[in-house]
């Protein structure tokens, strides 16, 4: 589903798009940042050629005044221009990057679940944050390269009208060096590239290493193997920076051994070809010696541009792919969803694709009604579908095909987060946030009565805001999932296992007493259950099997 929002569909190449990405939030107008940045470099380069002037003259013996007037002036706007845009820089920047994240977050919230999924989180997680952060280290950087880009031309100039020669071979010789490291920089990304790679790889081990840290300390045998993994993905990539490394050291190295070379050439052999006038070669060797610092800057800025281009690109990318399945609900259109009186699912199938867009499993076609009031069990084997059917009926993966009727009415013609507000739900691999989240008018005191009815006084208290201890058991957690479920107080609750991990004296209450007091309460429930004593206690029991309920 395209984006509509999203007008501007064409991508700009790389360094528009940074600086797109980088300007599009400023309050200062795009020319002021090139006047103030090209200014900027300008008086640095008046500056330093008034020293330099200066310094010659004061070999002559001439009086010094009118230089060090010109110095203080060129100082003081050095210094104005200079620090009006390296501020303006940092507030642009920072600027762009909080945007950025706020806007891929907001769009994020509303995408689509099976495409979130789809992403990944290690993707997501990259580009917020440390894409962001490197473009936002790299802004200054890169400002700075630019005005030395500046100072560089207004060098050159000095040495054309110093000597048309000079001016000549210094242009031949930038330009075999620069397109020299270009190359070399070429490849170098491409070994950037692979390393990137691997370095994804290397986070992986790092993740499985925590994560399966139990497992690897109860056996060594998996703790070694794991080890040789990580040690063989980390000697790939020492292996390749290191190679990228020396190549970029050689490239800068042969560039500064040109400049080196002519220099020399301008001071021994020009002086065979061209009359010089007296000081003419000390200023055209200050000159030169004069940009190699800032060439310096520029060639060593490049491939730090070239990866911040990147990670533009990389935000963008993972932008317009969330664009793309972001919900476009315009809720004033809908009209409001009546109060829950039935569910039902008509030949509903849903898919999971695979990578080549094959469909991985099918769940239905489902036929399925679900009446308020009701109690319902769904039982079934491993991988029947029951969470994707639970998945489906919430909204959250859409139907391939068949139709969702909310009290007759398709679904389609009600805003999709009305119904969903219509569920409280506790997935298997539910998430406990810190906060209670989604509770207006929320009473402390009713709170600390579940976490009392449930069992857990003795090991968390609720003191308004958060609960006093979240490190709890996995059962002990699902209960905390269970009080939050009956705070929200909706309609249906979906409850996918949440018994699998309780003890016998838990299951028993939570099936003769928080049941039945469901069914008092009017609340609609369905319930993946494996806990075959109990399913007398509803009115209902559906059994999967391959994606498909085969009795209800
Ligand atoms: N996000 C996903 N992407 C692709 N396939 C999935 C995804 N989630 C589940 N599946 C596949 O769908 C099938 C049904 O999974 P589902 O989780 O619905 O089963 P279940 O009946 O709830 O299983 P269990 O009792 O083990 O929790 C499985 O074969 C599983 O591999």
């Amino acid at each position: 589903m395209p984006d509509q929002n999203n007008k501007d569909t064409a991508r700009p190449v790389g360094y528009k798009l940074y600086l797109k990405m980088v300007l599009q939030h400023s309050d200062i107008p795009k020319r002021t940042i090139v006047f103030y940045t090209v200014l900027s470099g300008i008086v640095n380069a008046v500056l330093l050629s008034v020293l330099n002037a200066a310094a010659n003259s004061a070999g002559e013996g001439e009086v010094q005044v009118k230089y060090l007037l010109l110095f203080a002036i060129a100082l003081t706007v050095f210094y104005i221009t200079k620090r009006y845009i390296l501020r303006k820089s940092v507030t642009i920047v920072e600027n762009a990057v909080y945007s950025l994240r706020l806007r891929i977050l907001e769009k994020l919230r509303h995408c689509e679940l099976s495409p979130m999924e789809s992403i990944g989180k290690d993707e997501i997680f990259t580009r917020v944050s440390n894409d962001t952060n490197f473009i936002s280290q790299s802004a200054a950087v890169i400002i700075n390269a630019f005005q030395a880009l500046v100072l560089v031309t207004f060098a050159l100039i000095y040495i054309g009208f110093l000597s048309l020669t000079a001016f000549i071979a210094t242009i031949l010789i930038l330009v075999v060096a620069i397109s020299y490291f270009l190359r070399r920089q070429n490849e170098i990304n491409q070994e950037l590239r692979a390393a990137n790679k691997n370095e994804s790889a290397f986070y992986d081990h790092i993740e499985n290493l925590i994560e399966g840290f139990k497992e690897i300390k109860i056996n060594h045998l998996k703790n070694e193997q794991l080890f040789a993994d990580v040690k063989k993905t980390a000697d790939y990539g020492k292996e390749v920076k290191t190679s990228s490394g020396l190549r970029f050291a050689v490239g800068y190295m042969f560039s500064e051994m040109v400049f080196y070379l002519l220099l020399a050439s301008i001071i021994f052999l020009l002086p065979q070809f061209q009359t010089l006038y007296t000081g003419t070669l000390t200023r055209l060797t200050a000159s030169i010696l004069f940009v190699i610092g800032p060439l310096e800057n520029i060639v060593t800025t490049i491939p730090l541009f070239a990866k911040a281009i990147q990670a533009t690109q990389n935000i963008d990318h993972l932008e317009r792919k969330i664009s793309a399945f972001a919900e476009n609900e315009t809720p004033k259109s809908y009209p409001p969803l009546p109060p829950f009186e039935e569910i039902k699912l008509e030949n509903v199938v849903y898919d999971y694709m695979d990578e080549d867009r094959q469909s991985s499993f099918t769940l239905g076609p489902i036929n399925f009604t679900l009446k308020k009031g009701s109690l319902n069990c769904i039982i079934g084997g491993n991988g029947s579908g029951k969470s994707t059917f639970l998945k489906v009926l919430t909204n959250l993966y859409h139907p391939a095909s068949g139709r969702i009727l909310v009290n007759g009415t398709e679904l389609r013609n009600f805003n999709k987060e009305d119904y969903r507000f219509w569920f409280s739900t506790i997935f298997t691999d539910f998430h406990l946030f810190p906060k209670i989240y989604g509770i207006p008018n929320l009473n402390a005191d009713k709170v600390n009565e579940y976490i009392n009815l449930m069992g857990l006084s003795h090991k968390t208290h609720f003191n308004g805001t958060n609960f006093s201890n979240v490190r709890l058991s996995t059962g002990q957690r699902k209960r905390l999932a269970l009080i939050c479920t009956l705070l929200e107080d909706k309609p249906i609750m979906i409850l996918d296992e949440v018994t699998a991990d309780q003890d016998p004296g838990f299951k028993k209450f939570f099936y003769t007493e928080i049941l039945p007091s469901f069914r008092l309460k009017g609340k609609t429930i369905i319930m993946v259950s494996h806990d075959d004593k109990y399913t007398e206690q509803f009115d209902r029991v559906i059994e999967m099997e391959y994606g498909k309920i085969i009795s209800q």
